[in-house]
C-alpha cells in the first residue's frame, strides 16, 4: 500500500491526462505554434482575469521570470516574505541570475506580511543615489511554510493599493491559489485582481504532471516569453504536456475542497495523539504541520521511518517538524490508515 503525502507535486496524471497527452495536437510552440499550449494560455488568462499567460516548466522558473520581467532596471529590489519560497526554496535565483536585491521582511504566521512593514521596507527615492530602487512586491497565496495559510482578498487588495500608491509592481506566487481560493469561496480571478502576475502551478494541487503559468498584461507576457527562452524554457511541442493540464482544470479544481476536508480530518486525528502538536485551526487547505512534542522520547526520523515502512511517505520539514500534503490521489481510508499508523509509531516510542 503507498500513501504519499511527501508533496502534492508526486501525482501521477490520471487516464484521461495519458489519454489527452497521447492525442495532444502539437507544434513548435517556441515559434508560438503549437495549438494545445495557446488553448491552455487563453484558457488560464481567462480564468486568472488577466490580459495573457505562457506555460513555463516549472513554478521556480515561473516566480523568476516574473520578478526579472518586473526588476528589469539594474539596481531594482523586491519586497517578499522570509518564509516565502521565493526566497527559501529558489536558489536566490533572482539575485544569483536576475541581479535583483531582496528585501526580506518577517511572515506572519499566517502567511502576511504586515502592510505597515511593507510600507516602512519601501526606498525613499530621495536616497537614489546610495539605495537599491524598490520595484517589486511579492506575495504568496497560498503560503506553503505557514502550513498552506491563504491571504484574504481583503488583504491582497490592500498590498495591492500600497503597491500603486508607490508605483511599485505586485506578484503572487500562487503555486496555490486554486487551493486558496477554493478555501476562501473567493473566484480566483477576484484573488488575484490587484497583483500585476501570478505564477500558477499546474503540477500541484490541480495534478498535473508538470508545468506553471504565468498570467499578467500582454505587455508583460510578452517580455516574460523572450525571458523564458534567453533561461532554456522554451520548449518545442509542449502540446503534450498542455494537453495533460487542460485536463487537471476540468476534473481536479473541483476535487480541491475534498482535498481539504480529508486535510482536516486528518489533522483533527493528529490533534488526538498525545506525543503530536497539530494546530488543527491554521489547517486551511491541503498541508499539515506536526511537531514532535519537548520530551517525547520519538523523533521525526523514527516516525518516518516507521511509516515508510508501512508504505506511507512524508517528509521532514525541520528536525522536530514533519510536514504533509495531501492531494487528489489520497483517499478517506488512506487518512484512516495514516491515522492509525501514527497512533502506533507514537505510542511504541512513548509506551501510551
Ligand atoms: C509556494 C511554491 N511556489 C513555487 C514552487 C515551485 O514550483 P516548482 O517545484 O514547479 O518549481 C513551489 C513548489 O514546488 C511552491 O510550493
Ligand atoms: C519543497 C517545495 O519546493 C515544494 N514546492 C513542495 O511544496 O513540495
Amino acid at each position: 500500500r503507498r500513501v504519499d503525502l511527501r508533496s502534492d507535486t508526486v501525482t501521477k496524471p490520471t487516464e484521461s491526462m495519458r489519454a489527452a497527452m497521447a492525442s495532444a495536437e502539437v507544434d513548435d510552440d517556441v515559434l508560438g505554434y503549437d495549438p494545445t499550449a495557446l488553448l491552455l494560455e487563453t484558457e488560464m488568462a481567462k480564468i486568472m482575469g488577466k490580459e495573457a499567460a505562457l506555460f513555463v516548466p516549472s513554478g521556480t522558473m515561473g516566480n523568476l521570470i516574473a520578478v526579472l520581467v518586473h526588476c528589469e532596471v539594474r539596481g531594482s529590489e523586491v519586497i517578499l516574505g522570509d518564509t516565502c519560497h521565493i526566497n527559501i526554496f529558489e536558489n536566490g535565483g533572482i539575485s544569483t541570475i536576475g541581479g535583483v536585491h531582496s528585501r526580506q521582511i518577517k511572515n506572519n504566521d499566517d502567511g502576511t506580511i504586515d502592510i505597515d512593514l511593507i510600507e516602512a521596507a519601501i526606498r525613499d527615492p530621495r536616497g537614489e543615489l546610495m539605495f537599491p530602487t524598490t520595484t517589486l512586491i511579492c506575495l504568496e497565496n497560498s503560503h506553503a511554510n505557514s502550513g498552506g495559510r491563504c491571504l484574504s482578498v481583503e488583504y491582497t487588495d490592500r498590498v495591492g493599493e500600497v503597491a500603486k500608491k508607490h508605483g511599485l509592481k505586485l506578484h503572487i506566487d500562487g503555486a496555490r491559489i486554486f487551493n486558496a481560493s477554493v478555501a476562501l469561496g473567493v473566484p480566483v480571478d477576484r484573488l488575484v485582481e490587484a497583483a500585476d502576475s501570478v505564477s500558477v502551478c499546474l503540477s500541484k494541487g490541480i495534478g498535473a504532471p508538470v508545468g506553471s503559468v504565468i498570467v499578467g498584461s500582454k505587455n508583460f507576457i510578452a517580455k516574460a516569453k523572450r525571458l523564458r527562452k534567453t533561461l532554456g524554457g522554451g520548449m518545442r511541442q509542449i502540446g503534450i504536456l498542455c494537453a495533460a493540464a487542460l485536463v487537471a482544470l476540468k476534473e481536479n479544481v473541483g476535487k480541491l475542497e475534498s482535498d481539504h476536508k480529508k486535510t482536516r480530518l486528518l489533522a483533527d486525528g493528529l490533534h488526538e495523539i498525545k506525543g503530536l502538536k497539530i494546530n488543527p485551526g491554521s489547517v486551511e487547505t491541503n498541508i499539515i504541520f506536526i511537531d514532535i512534542v519537548d520530551g517525547s522520547r520519538t523523533t521525526t526520523e523514527k516516525i518516518i521511518k516507521y511509516l515508510e515502512e508501512r508504505g506511507i511517505l512524508l517528509m521532514r520539514d525541520k528536525p522536530s517538524r514533519l510536514r504533509v500534503v495531501l492531494h487528489h490521489q489520497i483517499s478517506a481510508s488512506d487518512v484512516q490508515y495514516t491515522l492509525s499508523c501514527f497512533q502506533q509509531a507514537v505510542q511504541i516510542e512513548n509506551g501510551n
